[in-house]
């Protein structure tokens, strides 16, 4: 456990907005990150399943085993957790309106299977416990440079000698990257992640790949697989905008017609920056041992 104070206010300033309006583009499972189109036809939903067994089968888990979710979201990892490995679950979220809605999935998912489920409105830096495993799906970019440190030890320190890690995150190209590539990236390219970084997530910061891998590396583990998944991530926000796009009406009753247009903007300006090779969005896997 750490001395610092988890960002809530930056999180619930995004994730309260309102459950009703995510749930107007969300698939049904309410994933809120980079879906998975591991067949070409899938539905956003099979794609959400898929990204959520990728990221679970990466980890070996075994009935019995404890699993951290940090930054669970609507609950659904977690949930499919306990129903396809048999592993109880600790699900952390800094949003009050993830928490309540997740909390009583969990606790009747456990009632049913007889596996233990715990969401906690909690933050990584308070939480005190040892576990088996440890997944964190598109969280990693609320936690800030300046405590990635802090978060790779305590992950470390958390897990057993055989432990894992499977960290997904969204991650940012630098200068020298474009340079290489010969993407043409202009002003308004960086104005659109300074908005992202303001108006949509506060506090948010991309790392750079390197980043994720030394701040894993520094900590003891080993990085055993990186998997990048850009363009699921542009396929996704497209079926978000989709959604949206349909659902206006009611999108701008319950937020209004600027969160709405807010919205619009965020969500295909985001498709791009995926397309453009601005940012890419990846799994690491972080082995122990
Ligand atoms: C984009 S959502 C992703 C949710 C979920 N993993 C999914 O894929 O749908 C980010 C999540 O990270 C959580 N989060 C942000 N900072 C956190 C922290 N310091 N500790 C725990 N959770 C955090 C938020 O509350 C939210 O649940």
């Amino acid at each position: 456990m750490t001395t610092e104070t988890p960002f809530f206010e930056d999180v619930q300033a995004h994730y309260d907005l309102s459950d009703d309006f995510f749930a107007l583009f969300l698939d049904e499972s309410r994933t809120y990150s980079c879906a998975y189109f591991e067949k070409e036809d899938y539905s956003l939903n099979e794609a959400q399943i898929a990204k959520i067994d990728l990221s679970l089968g990466k980890l070996g888990l075994e009935p019995g085993m404890t699993l951290l979710d940090v930054g669970c979201g609507w609950g659904a990892t977690a949930l499919r957790a306990m129903e396809k490995y048999g592993v109880n679950v600790i699900g952390l979220t800094l949003s009050k309106n993830q928490y309540g809605h997740v909390k009583k999935l969990v606790e009747d998912k456990a009632a049913e299977t007889g596996l233990s489920g715990d969401i906690r409105l909690q933050g990584w830096e308070e939480f005190d416990g040892k576990v088996d495993r440890i997944v964190s799906i598109g969280a990693f970019e609320h936690f800030r440079f300046e405590r990635h440190k802090q978060f790779f030890d305590f992950a470390y320190n958390a897990l057993p000698d055989d432990g894992k890690m499977l960290l997904h995150t969204i991650t940012a190209y630098g200068l020298s990257h474009h340079h290489e590539t010969g993407n043409k990236i202009g002003k308004d390219d960086f104005a659109f992640l300074r908005f992202i970084a303001t108006e949509i997530f506060p506090g948010g910061q991309l790392p750079l790949p390197k980043q994720v891998t030394d701040g894993a590396t520094n900590a003891g583990f080993t990085v055993e697989k990186i998997q990048p998944l850009q363009l699921h991530y542009a396929r996704t926000l497209d079926a978000w905008s989709k959604a949206l796009g349909e659902n206006r009406d009611k999108a701008i009753e319950l937020c209004g017609r600027a969160n709405y247009n807010t919205y619009v903007k965020y969500l295909s300006g985001c498709a791009a920056s995926f397309r453009k090779d601005m940012i890419d969005v990846m799994q690491f896997t972080c082995v122990k041992g």
